[in-house]
């Protein structure tokens, strides 16, 4: 195409004083080949290639004066210059006409109609009409990152987080659902809750589509789809799949049905899980019971059918079959029906999967509502793929109704099915092709306008939705970041172990450090220096200023708050971490959560931590999304997150529901440039967004052991890599 566009002739164009007028040749051409109008197109001299063109020339090339051709390269020469004229003359006429075309109306006022009749005549194209010309490409023109986000992702629903509705408000919501939600202490709708119920229930905002939900950690995500779907599924006459809870891990899988529980008492709704937890035998006569229902039509059509063998062979659940014939008795004049024995089903992506493929009668077409948590973590590309074996079973379309069968005009979309889908993240995803796997139906997007969000917004004017893919980092949390200086590396674990030893109280921040009786034991500072004014080369940890500690435990302290989440980056390095804690320090409650202790053993761990029956606890990042740990006192980031996002989720286990809460994380010296200067690290970072006075404090650890822990701590790594031979 393009070189067929360029290889055409394209006629040089005239010069023109004024831009905006139409094209015109220099030069009028003159009178003097002027024919009668009637027969100009015959007069003409017809140019053949070769053919010597008339040597009287009337050319209006006056800075080229022709020569009489007195010679056969003179001749030579005329000839091929008269050929470009007559190829010029045309392209004259031709943009003559076109002006004059564009000026027709003036040419008839001026000299009637007559004379307007001729130029027309005159003139013949041959295609030498100027070509069109691409429209000219505006340039500098500023355009949003998000302007070729669809509307929706664009203009997204903003909550605000000083909206608050009183739970006992909202009189969609059964009276039963309130108490509870007053029993357990809760009396008013969250900001996010508050904006997002009014979209689900039934009333005049509800919103006939699917919401995808963005908004900080902590800041009530769960009750915002829990409410909503309880009072829509809540006594149902028969039991049928019809709500769908996606999360990425087994502790989420058992939290939200904690929370469910708690919302769906006297409702009737039967609530399971499938983790994996459970052998996949056990999980399916938990979810499915095999009945019989009365259809003599059906009956018949299985008799007509028979077996035949070779699908019998190719069946994956041939042995079920069998099984089945042997211990069920099948009265006469009926089927075989197969019955969901819940309502919600609460499970991880890979589990659900396995039903869907290997559980005779598990099924998905009475789903009204899918809910994915954690929903950029379960769009990830390595995640994926469950969504291509979820979906196509939530658009199973009923069987048309006798109705549809008299009356075939009713069209397919009246009898639609409609599966509501909500999509949560704090850090939720822009991905328009991730999102576009979920066939979101008039989706909306509404945003939690956190307090750090608003203030950040009025100090750089950000236009209304340009916040799209900031992420909020908790108003109530203290960040403090630990250098430990390049020498310093294999002091690591004593970095933390100071940190851990000085309780709480290093991390509670400025305003409390008055408060604090001088120790002598204590090598800790926090530094004044804000990250912006960091020196990078010096993080050696020589304190600015010299500031005590009391000693008090992590677990226990006086504050309501307690315990310490210590994130590592592998589940080894959980354990290696536990153990080297166990060995210096064995008097302190410790434990591990890891994808190796994700079962039963892993929920009385976190069940422990919870009641504060342990004090620590160190987990690799499946314990980052999610995870609700009421009144966590900190986290610390023992290794360092491999992205902000990752950060955001981590430190949200503390500082949730407007409590406050602490985070800390040990910077070793060649991770010091991405955490505290980069633009996608976490202190400076473009993606966080903190409140004005809030920034990453730098806290300067001085290691100063004695002989004897110097001497305990090389034993106890000694210990350590002689288990790990073993
Ligand atoms: N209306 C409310 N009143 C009081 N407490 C609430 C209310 N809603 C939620 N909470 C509490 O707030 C805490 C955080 O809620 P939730 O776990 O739903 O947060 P989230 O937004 O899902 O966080 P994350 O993104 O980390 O998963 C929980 O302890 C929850 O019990």
């Amino acid at each position: 195409m393009a070189s067929a566009f360029y290889n055409r002739y394209i006629p040089p164009q005239p010069k023109t004083s004024d831009p905006i007028e139409p094209t015109r040749p220099a030069k009028k051409r003159k009178k003097s080949r002027s024919v009668p109008a009637s027969n100009s197109q015959q007069a003409k001299p017809r140019e053949e290639p070769g053919e010597l063109a008339p040597l009287n020339g009337d050319h209006d090339d006056e800075e080229t004066p022709l020569r009489s051709p007195d010679s056969e390269a003179v001749r030579h020469d005329f000839k091929i210059r008269n050929r470009h004229k007559t190829v010029l003359d045309k392209y004259g006429k031709a943009a003559k006409k076109s002006a004059e075309l564009t000026d027709e109306r003036v040419v008839v006022a001026e000299n009637g109609e007559g004379e307007r009749q001729e130029d027309v005549m005159d003139v013949k194209l041959h295609g030498l009409e100027p070509l069109p010309q691409p429209a000219p490409v505006i340039e500098d023109r500023k355009v949003s990152a998000f302007s070729a986000l669809p509307e929706w992702l664009q203009a997204p629903v903003l909550a605000s987080s000083a909206d608050t509705v009183p739970f006992k408000d909202l009189t969609a919501l059964h009276d039963d659902i309130v108490t509870s939600l007053e029993k357990r202490g809760y009396s008013g709708a969250f900001a996010i809750q508050s904006a997002v119920l009014p979209l689900l229930l039934p009333g005049p905002k509800q919103h006939s589509g699917d919401i995808c939900i963005s908004a900080a950690t902590g800041s009530g995500k769960t009750l915002a789809y829990i409410l909503p779907m309880v009072q829509s599924l809540r006594h149902k006459p028969v039991t049928r799949l019809r709500g769908l809870i996606v999360v990425p891990t087994r502790e989420l899988v058992n939290q939200v049905r904690e929370t469910l529980e708690l919302c769906s008492a006297s409702s009737g709704l039967k609530i399971a899980t499938a983790v994996g937890s459970k052998t996949l035998k056990e999980e399916q006569t938990m979810l499915v019971e095999k009945g019989q229902r009365y259809d003599p039509e059906a009956y018949k059509a299985e008799q007509e059918k028979g077996i035949d063998e070779d699908e019998e062979l190719m069946d994956w659940n041939f042995d079920e079959k069998f099984a089945s014939k042997d211990d069920f008795e099948l009265f006469y004049n009926h089927v075989i029906e197969y019955m969901s024995k819940v309502d919600i089903l609460i499970c991880t992506p890979g589990r659900l999967v396995e039903h869907i493929q290997s559980t005779t009668g598990f099924t998905l077409k009475h789903v009204q509502w899918l809910i994915i948590d954690e929903a950029d973590r379960l769009l990830d590309e390595s995640f994926q793929q469950w969504v291509d074996v979820v979906l196509p079973g939530l658009e199973y379309m009923p069987p048309r109704h006798a109705l549809h069968e008299t009356q075939p005009d009713i069209s397919r979309s009246s009898r639609r099915r409609e599966v509501r889908k909500i999509i949560l993240s704090a850090t939720m995803t822009r991905d328009i092709s991730k999102l576009m796997t979920l066939h979101l139906r008039r989706p909306k997007l509404v945003v939690l306008e956190g307090r750090n969000q608003k203030i950040a917004d009025e100090d750089s004017g950000a236009a209304l939705g340009d916040e799209a893919g900031r992420i909020e980092v908790p108003a109530t949390l203290e960040e403090y970041g630990v250098p430990i200086p390049e020498q310093k590396t294999q002091d690591k674990p004593l970095y933390l172990v100071q940190l851990l030893d000085a309780g709480s109280d290093p991390l509670i921040g400025k305003k409390d450090r008055s408060q604090r009786v001088p120790s002598k034991s204590s090598g800790t500072t926090q530094s004044d220096i804000s990250a912006d004014d960091e020196d990078l080369s010096q993080d050696s940890g020589s304190p600015s200023e010299s500031d005590d500690l009391s000693s008090q435990p992590v677990a226990g302290s006086e504050h309501s708050s307690h315990g310490a989440l210590i994130f590592t980056e592998s589940n080894e390095q959980a354990l290696r971490l536990a153990r080297l804690l166990v060995l210096l320090r064995p008097s302190w409650q410790i434990g591990t959560l890891t994808k190796s202790t994700a079962g039963a053993s892993g929920r009385k761990t976190l069940a422990a931590f919870r009641k504060r029956k342990l004090s620590i606890l160190i987990a690799s990042d499946r314990a980052s999304r999610g995870l609700d740990i009421p009144d966590l006192a900190h986290v610390v980031n023992y290794d360092m997150p491999k992205s902000a996002t990752s950060y955001v989720h981590r430190v949200g286990r503390t500082a949730r529901a407007g409590k406050a809460g602490q985070a800390t994380t040990l910077v070793l010296h060649n991770q010091g440039k991405w955490f505290w200067k980069d633009k996608s690290g976490i202190a400076k970072s473009e993606i966080l967004v903190r409140g004005p006075d809030k920034r990453v404090v730098r806290l300067n650890l001085a290691i100063d052991v004695t002989e004897e822990e110097r001497d305990k701590y090389e034993k106890a790594l000694q210990t350590l890599g002689d288990e790990a031979k073993r």
